[in-house]
């Protein structure tokens, strides 16, 4: 049998622990390869084959998605996407790349999905399959190149210049690689698509998706989940917290564009409730939500342990927060915040990212949820906003832009999040709560942000 020198299960750790989208920052992973899928490259020139690892070395199992590409000479202008080079025992030296930033890797899995392809496992049977799925929303389009998209993300999004060959217009397309992988549809995939199919213009145009079958860690069943995402490129479209942060450094007036947002939001809350699933709010379910309240609040206290100080004032919010009266719940965003929607020209806000909060378990992301969740996300963000601007209206502006989202919430929802304050309020803590620990493990500088936000909330 073939072998590699070095072999994967020593090279891919190093390259993994460096990786934006690595977990479990500060340690090196433990990884055992759970299956891989093959890909083909029609000239024949390059192999492409993803490798599904689960690292086994945190407390929690998660696996990994990570597509590479092998060539026989260096790929030029590609020397950060290099991650290894390795020997074969029959090929001779391979150049090993991330697949994503290599474009015959690239253009290989955008084709997976828009072609419907059917991928094989690398290796035995049953070590990985998937399947594309076209919504013909869009059409085929041509590929001409692409680029990883720069920036903070959590997944690895590829933007593909692509033509309509019918026309000639540049339509691009976003194609984004989930890194982390859980077993069930994912909701970016499921609600996008919902509000797409609906007919909102609320969303970008979805184009297709990657649906992938592995083993469990036991290998008893099989799972399946989602590999990646493809939809329409909305380029030269600014997303709202660059929006805010202008207009907040330039002393702007930010509460039309701020009602425009709450319409907008409402405006999917509706259509979300209309055509997904909703639930009564029941003593089970509000049950269910205190506990996860209070457990957000004690894994934040891990991170800040002076926090625990105020555990009766906390419970006190919480609680009366649970007490309060909820509207039915529905499909929400989920993790929304201001670096969610774009502005784009000649349409207004779109929104992007239903994955939710990466910190949750997904089969809680895709239960039905409080609308105000999303509400509470974003007037949270625009006090991020206010403290990320040195200017010395900012928190005045910043307030003045959130009762603007709301009054626009509330001119099109049947619900005004006001109504319920000790609701909203709870809300806006248990995302401060989860802000803290989101930026203490990813984002220590910012950390003081959130921690104000919670004194505010709380009174201190
Ligand atoms: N369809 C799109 N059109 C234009 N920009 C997009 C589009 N989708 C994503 N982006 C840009 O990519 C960024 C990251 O995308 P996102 O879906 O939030 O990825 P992640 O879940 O990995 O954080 C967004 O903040 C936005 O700036
Ligand atoms: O966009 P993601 O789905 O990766 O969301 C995560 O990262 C966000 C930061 O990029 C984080 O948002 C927090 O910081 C924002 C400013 O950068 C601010 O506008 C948000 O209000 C604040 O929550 C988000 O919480 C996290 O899940």
């Amino acid at each position: 049998m073939a072998t590699v020198d070095p072999p994967f299960s020593e090279l891919l750790p190093a390259w993994v622990a460096r990786q934006r989208w690595y977990t479990g920052k500060g340690t090196e992973p433990r990884l055992e390869r759970t299956g891989g899928l093959r890909l083909h490259d029609p000239a024949g020139e390059v192999g492409i084959e993803v490798h599904l690892v689960r690292d086994v070395g945190g407390a929690t199992p998660v696996l990994y998605q990570v597509p590479l590409t092998y060539r026989t000479t260096p790929l030029e202008g590609h020397e950060e996407a290099l991650v290894a080079t390795t020997d074969h025992s029959e090929l001779g030296r391979r150049w090993v790349y991330d697949a994503c930033h290599d474009p015959v890797g690239a253009a290989a899995i955008l084709r997976a999905v828009t072609d419907e392809l059917e991928l094989a496992a690398d290796g035995p049977p049953g070590h990985g399959r998937a399947r594309g799925h076209r919504t013909g929303l869009l059409p085929a389009l041509a590929v001409r190149g692409s680029r990883v998209l720069r920036g903070e993300q959590s997944n690895t999004s590829i933007i593909f210049d692509t033509v309509d060959p019918d026309d000639g217009e540049e339509r691009p397309v976003i194609l984004k690689v989930f890194r982390v992988l859980h077993p069930g549809r994912n909701p970016d995939v499921e609600v996008q698509q919902a509000l797409a199919l609906a007919g909102s213009t609320r969303v970008p145009r979805p184009v297709g998706d990657l649906l992938g079958q592995w083993p469990s860690a036991d290998g008893g069943t099989q799972l399946t989940g989602h590999l990646a995402l493809a939809q329409e490129f909305l380029p030269g479209a600014p997303d709202a917290w660059r929006v805010t942060l202008g207009a907040l450094e330039r002393g702007e007036d930010l509460a039309p564009r701020a009602r425009a947002l709450g319409e907008a939001t409402a405006e999917v809350h509706a259509t979300l409730a209309a055509v997904l699933p909703t639930a009564e709010p029941d003593d089970t379910a509000r049950a269910t939500a205190l506990a996860g309240w209070r457990a957000r609040y004690a894994t934040a206290c891990e991170h800040v342990p002076d926090l625990a100080r105020r555990a009766d004032r906390v419970s006190e919010v919480l609680e009366a927060g649970a007490a309060a009266w909820w509207p039915p719940l529905q499909r929400i965003h989920g993790d929304y915040h201001l670096g969610q929607v774009l502005d784009v020209p000649g349409r207004g806000w779109v929104l992007l990212d239903f994955e939710g909060e990466p910190l949750r378990p997904l089969a809680e992301r895709t239960l039905p949820d409080l609308p105000q969740r999303d509400v509470a996300g974003m007037l949270r963000s625009f006090d991020y906003a206010a403290a990320s601007v040195p200017s010395a209206g900012g928190e005045v502006a910043a307030g003045r832009a959130r009762e603007a989202f709301l009054d626009g919430y509330a001119h099109i929802s049947r619900n005004d999040p006001r109504d319920e304050p000790a609701l909203l309020h709870a809300l806006e803590l248990d995302k401060a709560l989860y802000e803290v620990t989101y930026e203490a493990r990813n984002r220590p500088d910012w950390l003081p942000i959130p921690l104000g936000g919670v004194a505010r909330i709380l009174g201190a």
